[in-house]
């Protein structure tokens, strides 16, 4: 007979045998599954834990996340306390109110004028393959900053916050003027 409550060693959920039953895999015994059963409902529950892991890390982890179309019609900027919410997931940028239009801006120094549009390459690339892209500067030959939002409804969306996520964890130290 199958037990009728398994105490899982990972999460000790108790399992009714109704629950057990679903799991019998075809035509074994009831005395086979049993005996498979911990190493069985284990695997399974081990994987449930480090894909709920990973959900919880990718949703706070925003460069793991990927940006969206910006399609006008379902599209609102998010409100200031939004932004401010998801600000700490980007602290190298600030939060600025240009105009009446929130966006997300960083500064960097490059090497060179020439450093300069090589960083504006690779951060190109980057906006690229998300569909979402920066407004770059490069002022005073070696000045860069980049400024990110949502043209598509005049404000910051998630993607905006993901795209920035994105940036910092390109490789640009070797563009960058020594501190
Ligand atoms: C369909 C596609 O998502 C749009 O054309 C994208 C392209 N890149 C974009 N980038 C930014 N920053 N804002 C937009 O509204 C935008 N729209």
């Amino acid at each position: 007979m199958l037990p009728t409550r398994l105490l899982l060693p990972l999460a000790y959920v108790p399992l009714k045998s109704s629950q057990l039953s679903c799991l019998r895999p075809y035509g074994r015994s009831s005395a086979h599954v049993a005996e498979l059963l911990p190493d069985l409902v284990e695997i399974s529950l081990s994987r449930a834990i480090l894909n709920g892991f990973r959900t919880f890390c990718s949703s706070q982890d925003l460069s793991l996340k990927k940006c969206v179309p910006c399609k006008r019609k379902d599209l609102s900027p998010m409100t200031e306390g939004n932004a401010s919410e998801l600000k700490p997931k980007v602290p190298e940028w600030e939060l600025v109110n240009d105009g009446g239009i929130m966006k997300l801006r960083r500064n960097w120094k490059v090497k060179n004028f020439l450093q300069g549009l090589e960083f504006f390459k690779v951060v190109g690339d980057l906006a690229e393959a998300e569909g979402h892209h920066p407004d770059l500067h490069l002022v005073g030959w070696n000045n860069v900053t980049i400024e990110i939002w949502t043209h598509a409804c005049g404000g910051l969306t998630e993607n905006d916050f993901i795209l920035a996520a994105k940036i910092d964890k390109l490789p640009l130290e070797s563009f960058l003027r020594r501190k």
